[in-house]
């Protein structure tokens, strides 16, 4: 549960910006650690999301990664996320981003994709296009 900021309220995956002289799969890593106190070996790029607002000059472009094991800590609550366990079958997709109910679905079953999300302010999605991605191919 994000506590504050963009998306503030919404159930959301662990991330933010990445910083000067950082990898992307590293910004990741640090923020997983940063909003959880949960430390990855490593992480896999899964999906690749643009996100596009009328309301927001910005565009905002999201990679996906999977946490790679072992996988040291405990989940606890920070400053900003409260984490909180979902059966998969539980997840609470209405009190989510509109865009999580058609990828994360493919996220879970292990699907690679690529995808854009038009929306008009924070809780309306005008438009979108999905595509899934091969093994192999680049995302
Ligand atoms: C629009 N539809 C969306 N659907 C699903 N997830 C979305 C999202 N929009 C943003 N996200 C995710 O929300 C996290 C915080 O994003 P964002 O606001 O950039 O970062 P945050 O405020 O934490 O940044 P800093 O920690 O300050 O760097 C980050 O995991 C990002 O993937």
């Amino acid at each position: 549960m994000k506590k504050r900021g963009f998306g503030q309220g919404k159930w959301n995956g662990f991330g933010g910006k990445v910083e000067t002289d950082e990898t992307i799969k590293a910004a990741a890593l640090r923020e997983l650690e940063e909003e959880s106190c949960l430390k990855a070996s490593d992480a896999e790029l899964r999906g690749k999301i643009t996100f596009t607002f009328l309301t927001i000059p910005e565009v905002l472009k999201v990679h996906v990664f999977e946490a790679l094991g072992p996988i040291k800590g405990e989940p606890q609550e920070t400053e900003e996320m409260k984490p909180q366990w979902y059966a998969e079958s539980e997840i609470p997709y209405e009190k989510m981003w509109a865009d999580d109910k058609y990828w994360l679905p493919l996220f879970l079953e292990g699907t690679r994709f690529k995808a854009l999300f038009e929306f008009d302010d924070e809780s309306t999605l005008l438009r979108y296009d999905l595509d899934t991605v091969p093994e192999g191919e680049e995302l």
